[in-house]
């Protein structure tokens, strides 16, 4: 059979015209985040797929290397409840919370610092950029204040970040990637395990963030869970307040920390779709964006 015949106007390299439009667009964005800090949440099903996982690292590698200030802020809730079964510990969530009793946090700790910090750090090391691996209690990094479940529900050691020291992270991002794992400790020193969501804004907010983005496995903020096809494009943080009360689910947190890290000046935080390969750079390089993105009230 005969080669398919290239593109009319493709370059020696295979590139077509298309592709170099593809790059031609980004590069006002590249130029506008440059040196600029942006903090990444990574979790769901992104971090479940082997294929996911080195497509992500790549995009992070790819971000530090044109100058973006990249930080990485990543869950792991599947694998610790993973680990929870396997010992034969109850798993149990309130909203959107998980119960988080002494052996809870231990193993929280265990598995999101030992195993899916490790491995997000390997990862980004092998496409080129050092990561290293930080947790609330590194430099001081997180004090964290005993919290309750949104309707008040006793949860446990779960922390809300009351303070975030940015030192360690401004010291190692001048010549790695950072990436945080969502655990710290009160002011007594007792570990607590922290929602990522939650963590990921409040270090948004300290590190004065342009952008935030956090990676899910829904295609975004949906107007109908059940349907797919209705994503909600773009909302300002008062129409997001007004739907809170409505929200379940993991969607919940994810759309409070968009909130309030908007509302404390980081310029605009977006949900998108972990399951689709490169959906941060579409994200952040393309006119058209990917998932929902939440900006300040009109
Ligand atoms: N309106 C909504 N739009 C999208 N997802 C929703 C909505 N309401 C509830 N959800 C649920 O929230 C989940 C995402 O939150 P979560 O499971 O915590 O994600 P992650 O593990 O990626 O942090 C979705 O898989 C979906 O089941
Ligand atoms: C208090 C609380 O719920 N902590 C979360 C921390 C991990 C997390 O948030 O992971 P995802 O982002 O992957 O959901 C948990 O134990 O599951």
């Amino acid at each position: 059979m005969p080669e398919p015949a290239a593109e009319p106007s493709a370059t020696p390299s295979g590139l077509g015209v298309r592709d170099v439009g593809t790059l031609l667009e980004a590069l006002p964005y590249i130029r506008q985040f440059r040196e600029r800090t942006i903090v990444i949440k990574y979790g769901g099903a992104a971090m479940t797929d082997p294929e996911l996982r080195e497509e992500f690292a790549r995009d992070i590698a790819l971000l530090k290397y044109v100058g973006v200030n990249v930080v990485v802020v990543h869950g792991g809730g599947p694998a610790i409840t993973e680990y929870m079964e396997r010992l034969n510990l109850p798993v149990e969530f309130r909203g959107g919370l998980r119960v988080s009793d002494e052996q809870t946090v231990e193993v929280a700790k265990m598995v999101l610092i030992g195993k899916v910090n490790k491995d997000i750090v390997v990862r980004i090391g092998r496409h080129g950029q050092p990561a290293v691996g930080l947790s609330g209690d590194d430099g001081n990094l997180f004090r964290v204040e005993t919290t309750t479940g949104p309707g008040g529900e006793d949860v446990g050691f779960v922390g809300r970040v009351t303070r975030v020291d940015t030192g360690v992270i401004d010291h190692v991002a001048e010549d790695f990637v950072p990436v945080i794992a969502s655990v710290g400790s009160d002011e007594a020193g007792r570990s607590h395990n922290v929602n990522a969501d939650e963590a990921a804004a409040a270090v948004a907010r300290a590190t004065g963030a342009t952008r935030l983005i956090f990676l899910t496995d829904v295609a975004g903020w949906l107007r109908d869970p059940a349907d797919p096809d209705s994503l909600i494009v773009q909302a300002g943080t008062d129409e997001v307040e007004q739907a809170l009360d409505g929200i379940s689910g993991g969607m919940r947190p994810k759309l409070q920390a968009c909130v309030d890290a908007v509302h404390s000046g980081v310029g605009a935080a977006s949900i998108v779709d972990g399951r689709k390969p490169h959906s941060v750079l579409l994200e952040l390089f393309t006119d058209d964006g990917c998932g929902t993105q939440i900006r300040p009230a009109r």
